[in-house]
């Protein structure tokens, strides 16, 4: 089925593996476009999204480290823009040369985005999402010592990392743009990092400093711009339950009310995958006729030919797998 309009998030493994240099993300988000590439093939009217956790991190770490009383260091809400900018530049660089390679003409340009949170959103006193480098426990204690104001938590066995205030979108200032450049087949990178986050000052927005949720981000934005599909690219082709237990089941075909038994069974990690399960859910329930799929960049190509891929939806129809 083509002429959809998909809004389609990038997890972490779509832009950066183990090496954080701008050369390795850029071929990493080349290798992302030529996946992102069938889609635009096949007529479908794309919008992208991409997380930022890793980049906007070690950004903070980069000016902290050379910042002096005359070149400052930028607050958080600067640093989301300014990653939503580097990463955005490298993905619409890479869309240009895979779609010039596959004879399309289509144009893609980056939305510096800003998302509206709530001022009392209880997430900025309870940090809550990972930014920038694992440390072991040594030097997490080292840090702390010298900036007692900074929170880390223990992230899934891999090590520690700082957590920052993760706030829940309620708009996307820029939705209206979005939808115009869709219109005019331009394929927008938008909410980039989960959007810049912003609270509304009478009639001005005023940046908050906070990181939101990528998966949040991009439901709120399919829901606003009226995405026929939203789908979440992660490290892994299903949803499982039992997730990495001997009896693990994958999760294919499955309708929003089966997701939220799962949900309430403790099924998916808070942190990665239940905020991904929870917006997939948000977005059927605003939209009964559209559905949301989890899967891998990997198995893109399966899910467009027969469906593979965990797909979320108010009446599931099973895969032709
Ligand atoms: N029930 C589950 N089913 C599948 N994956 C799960 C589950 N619970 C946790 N995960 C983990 O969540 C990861 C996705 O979250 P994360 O790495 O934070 O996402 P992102 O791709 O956005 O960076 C998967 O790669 C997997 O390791
Ligand atoms: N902003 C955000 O959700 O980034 P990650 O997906 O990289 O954690």
């Amino acid at each position: 089925m083509a002429n959809r309009k998909i809004v389609v998030a990038l997890g972490g493994n779509a832009i950066l593996s183990k090496d954080a240099s701008a050369q390795a993300q850029q071929q990493a988000l080349r290798d992302t476009a030529k996946t992102l590439v069938a889609f635009i093939k096949q007529g479908d009217q794309l919008i992208i999204s991409h997380g930022n956790g890793p980049q906007v991190g070690n950004l903070l770490l980069q000016q902290a480290a050379g910042s002096t009383e005359k070149n400052p260091p930028m607050p958080l809400d600067t640093a989301v823009a300014m990653t939503q900018g580097s990463i955005g530049y490298w993905l619409q660089n890479a869309m240009n040369e895979v779609l010039v390679e596959n004879g399309l003409e289509t144009e893609v340009a980056t939305i510096v985005t800003q998302v509206e949170v709530s001022p009392d959103d209880p997430a900025f006193i309870t940090p809550t999402k990972p930014i920038g480098p694992f440390y072991s426990k040594a030097e997490c204690d080292l840090i702390k010592a010298a900036h007692p104001e900074q929170t880390f938590v223990e992230d899934a066995g891999r090590g520690y990392r700082r957590v920052v205030p993760s706030p829940r979108p309620i708009g996307v200032i820029e939705a209206s743009v979005v939808n115009q450049l869709v219109s005019a087949g331009i394929v927008p990178i938008t909410v980039g990092g989960g959007g810049v986050p912003v609270v509304r000052d009478n009639q001005r927005f005023v940046g908050r400093e906070a990181v939101i949720d990528k998966d949040f981000a991009s439901e709120k934005l399919a829901e606003l711009v009226g995405a026929d599909l939203l789908i979440i690219l992660t490290a892994v082709d299903n949803v499982f339950v039992n997730f990495n237990q001997p009896d693990q089941k994958r999760l294919e075909a499955v309708s929003v009310a089966e997701m939220k038994d799962y949900i309430a069974q403790d099924q998916f990690a808070k942190g990665s995958m239940l905020p991904k399960v929870q917006a997939a859910i948000d977005f059927v329930e605003s939209r009964p006729e559209s559905s949301a799929v989890i899967t891998s960049l990997e198995n893109v190509g399966r899910f467009l030919e027969k469906g593979d891929g965990t797909i979320i939806s108010m009446s599931p129809v099973p895969s032709q797998s």
